[in-house]
């Protein structure tokens, strides 16, 4: 293996915490809305299954699709400009948005220090990295949690936006930070938290898919594509060096 490719939000940061949130109280306060409008039965969104098998991994837009999908909902897409009190996919999204800004102004970017001790390692061992993310913020995490430096590739909303490109499950995001990198697919690895993103990595015919289990998922990883699972990339050194 010659390269790292990582996911952010939950691989490098702490912020698949952050969107969680943001996630949960965009969707109750939309749900018990419609519900009262309905006249029916309130059914939170729950973060530990809901955020797992809808959310993760995906793009704002994606998330928010799939969601609502899974509870019978279905909503114009309307577009990125979106007012945040439009009831579009588009308009969740950009409510979702404002506490994401919100918490990142606030300080609540936390990197995973294991995380930090294995890329500077893999660095050191000359490996190539990159960050292959779905969110748009990707950027702005990367600069509060002072880690910028250390990826010399992103593949991001953003970039995913611009250049047309499908998100996590599908492995195009992953492939394009190869090709970046100009690598091929069978020697980098890839990390990812999510099970979107472990599948992401299966479909794209990369050569180790590292499932991080923060949250007690393992064996959904593996299901979904990864060869092993760690808790902390940490486990991966030996006497400090990339096994
Ligand atoms: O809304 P953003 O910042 O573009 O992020 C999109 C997605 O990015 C992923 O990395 C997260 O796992 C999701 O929770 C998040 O929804």
């Amino acid at each position: 293996m010659t390269t790292c490719l990582f996911d952010l939000d939950g691989v490098l940061t702490q912020t698949a915490l952050v969107h969680n949130a943001a996630w949960k109280e965009t969707f109750d306060a939309y749900l018990s809305r419609r519900a009262a409008a309905e006249g029916t039965p309130f059914v939170p969104f729950d973060s530990g299954s809901d955020y797992l098998k809808y959310v993760d991994g995906r793009q704002r837009a994606d998330g928010v699709r799939t969601f609502l999908a899974s509870r019978g909902i279905l909503l114009p897409e309307g577009t990125p400009d979106d007012d945040v009190d439009a009831e579009t996919v588009n308009g969740i999204g950009n409510r979702k948005n404002v506490l994401v800004l919100q918490y990142i102004a606030e300080g609540k970017v936390q990197v995973y220090p294991g995380s930090v001790t294995y890329l500077h390692a893999v660095r050191d061992a000359g490996m190539r990295t990159a960050v292959v993310s779905a969110s748009a913020n990707c950027q702005d995490v990367l600069r509060a949690a002072g880690i910028e430096d250390l990826l010399e590739e992103r593949v991001d909303g953003v970039v995913a936006r611009a250049e047309g490109l499908p998100g996590k499950p599908a492995p195009d995001t992953f492939l394009a930070a190869a090709k970046r990198l100009g690598v091929d697919p069978a020697n980098a690895a890839v990390f990812e938290d999510a099970l979107a993103g472990v599948e992401a990595g299966r479909a794209g015919g990369f050569g180790f898919v590292v499932g991080v289990d923060r949250v007690g998922h393992a064996d959904a990883l593996r299901a979904h594509g990864a060869d092993i699972v760690v808790s902390d990339l940490a486990e991966l050194l030996d006497g400090g060096e990339p096994r």
